[in-house]
């Protein structure tokens, strides 16, 4: 994905819509303005006293009230640590809240997203969006903003109070300021330019790995480590230059404003010496207190610029942050039907669909099924026959005809409830980390022990079920790659089973098994379907002769339907063909 963006100017709308996100945690922001603004004549209280000791009392011999100051100090230094300590808590509180509260609101929105958003987006984007582009924006609050706020104050309060003590001095502390300006503008375009390299590393880096990982198998059975290897050494040098740029950058500008805050002090003690002897001219206090003023001058000058530009990334993880939350392709869920229970009679009526535009994915498709019968769809790959499962269940809208349950058009039922009545078994199994029972329960609280067990048996999976340690609270890893394919079917079974539906969408496994598992898979299936309106994407023969009736599917169009000593009659029927090249073929 481009990440444009990077380069925008300050954005004051998202830095307010950012703001905004604190309203709910109002009192503990004004907690934090409040400190900020505290801290600044806090800071600056401890020099000005110790210029009035060294005026009124040094000289004087005042050991009473030497003593009294020093307490005083001392109390106000306490004060100064506990107020730093409440400051960077609050403001650190404050982000953590709203990036918790933001991680919340991402991921229900991304949930609620239609299927076709997640075609077109990268796994990795979505999870880049909900984890580090919202930590990002946690520096808004916590280094952003109101430390921001902080050293501006505090800068204007140390200027103040230089410019009432002795505003010529100022002035030629100052002489050095326009060369900080240019250091600092130089430091904060470099340093950005530089990060945003460090960013394009890292989720080259991110990506890579995620994609060799995931394919690991296929990288090790080709004997590609080598290549790989190569390709990944390549990726972490980059990944290394851009660090060590950015590095760079830090070494070279932290000393020059170091040698520029040096300057401004020899200039400072330079002309101040020749002063105090004047008459008139600064005090000694003044001078004594003066070097630690330009210390608190350059201090958060010298951080300024680099907040500045966390400030900005943190804007633009922001604003990214915000185009997944603004997307409103959102699954329109208008119905309000809601059945307890459905019969299952399904009716396409000249159904068109497409993906994308006007590629016509399925063509003016119309057929029917009665209660508890089962179609079985067969036909060459990329015909569309998951594609009429995606539309029932709804993952995609279609375009044009009608879709109707028990005599309901589709898009007048409640969705959620439409799909609690549905089942669906993926030929990918997909088994989430946990528990047997978790992923066969997917923990639903009102799913029971006995239920599960009562299911697993039915389907034939206990028996392998009880045997692995711990049975059902074996922990399944990652996508259940601990199990075997005919394990992971089975779990997908009783999952379905245990939530007895009215309408069973299975896609058969075309991964063949050995025979006994496959006695075991084939019985399982006709449990599953019993006694309710199934639609299969079928690759057994067993399943597909079992069919009330077949529907042969090729680019989007119904050319055969009926049962299967109907078809197999048809003479030069594809169906017949089918039948003889591959079915017959497997079955043997
Ligand atoms: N999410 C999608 N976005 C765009 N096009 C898609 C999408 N899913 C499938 N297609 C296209 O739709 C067509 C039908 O795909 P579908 O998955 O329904 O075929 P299929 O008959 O189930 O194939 P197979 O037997 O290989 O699973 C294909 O040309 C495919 O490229």
């Amino acid at each position: 994905m481009a990440e444009k963006p990077e380069q925008k100017k300050f954005d004051l709308e998202t830095l307010l819509r950012v703001l905004k996100l604190a309203l709910p945690y109002k009192k503990v922001a004004a907690l934090a303005l409040l400190l900020a603004v505290l801290l600044a004549p806090l800071a600056i209280a401890r020099p000005r006293l110790i210029q009035k000791m060294i005026d009124d009392y040094v000289f004087v011999g005042d050991v009473e009230g030497l003593t009294f100051w020093a307490f005083v100090i001392a109390g106000l230094l306490i004060v100064e640590a506990i107020c730093r300590y409440a400051f960077i808590y609050s403001s650190n509180w404050l982000g953590q809240s709203i990036i918790r509260d933001l991680r919340v609101r991402v991921f229900k929105h991304i949930n609620s997203l239609k299927l076709s958003y997640f075609d077109k987006t990268p796994i990795g984007t979505s999870t880049t969006r909900t984890i580090s582009d919202i930590q990002s924006i946690n520096s808004v609050f916590a280094e952003g903003i109101i430390t921001i706020l902080a050293d501006l104050l505090s800068i204007i309060a140390v200027l103040a109070i230089m410019i009432t003590t002795s505003w010529k001095l100022t002035l030629i502390c100052l002489t050095t300021m326009p060369f900080l300006m240019l250091a600092s503008y130089i430091f904060k375009e470099a340093v950005k330019k530089s990060y945003q390299q460090v960013r394009t590393q890292i989720q080259k880096m991110n990506a890579f790995l995620q994609e060799r990982i995931t394919g690991m198998r296929i990288v090790q059975f080709f004997n590609a480590e080598k290549q790989e290897r190569e390709s990944f050494a390549e990726i972490n040098a980059g990944l290394r230059k851009a660090n060590i740029n950015a590095i760079l950058y830090y070494a070279i500008f932290f000393p020059t404003v170091d040698l520029i805050a040096a300057a401004s002090l020899a200039l400072m003690v330079w002309w101040g010496a020749q002063d105090v002897a004047r008459a008139g001219g600064v005090t000694l206090g003044a001078l004594v207190a003066f070097p630690i003023y330009i210390n608190m001058l350059f201090r958060p000058i010298r951080v300024l610029a680099d907040k500045f530009n966390t400030l900005q990334m943190g804007l633009v993880a922001a604003e990214r942050v915000f185009a997944v939350i603004d997307r409103t392709d959102q699954i329109e869920n208008n119905g309000t039907i809601a059945p307890k229970r459905l019969k299952g009679e399904i009716n396409f009526k000249d159904v068109w669909f497409s993906y994308v535009g006007n590629d016509w994915i399925l063509k003016d498709l119309s057929f029917e099924l009665k209660e508890n019968e089962t179609l079985a769809i067969v036909g060459s790959t990329g015909s569309g026959k998951t594609t009429i499962t995606n539309i029932i269940n709804r993952f995609y809208e279609y375009q044009k005809g009608d879709i109707s349950i028990d005599g309901v058009p589709l898009r007048d039922y409640d969705m959620y409830a439409l799909r609690s009545r549905m089942a669906m078994v993926l030929q990918d199994v997909f088994l989430f980390t946990g528990s047997v029972f978790d992923n066969i329960s997917l923990r639903d609280p009102e799913i029971t022990h006995d239920q599960v067990i009562s299911a697993a048996k039915m389907i034939g999976a206990h028996e392998f079920i009880e045997k692995l340690p711990g049975g059902y609270d074996y922990d399944v890893q990652e996508r259940g790659a601990t199990l075997s394919m005919g394990q992971r079917q089975l779990i997908s079974f009783v999952r379905a089973l245990v939530f007895d539906p009215d309408i069973l969408i299975l896609d058969e496994a075309t991964s063949s098994v050995d025979p006994e598992t496959e006695g075991v898979i084939q019985h399982a299936i006709e449990k599953l379907m019993d006694a309710r309106t199934s639609i299969v994407i079928a690759h057994r023969l067993s399943t597909i002769r079992n069919a009330n009736n077949i529907m042969v599917l090729e680019k989007g169009e119904i050319k055969e339907f009926g049962p299967h000593d109907e078809l197999v009659e048809l003479d030069n029927g594809r169906y017949r063909e089918l039948y003889e090249m591959q079915f017959l073929e497997m079955s043997e």
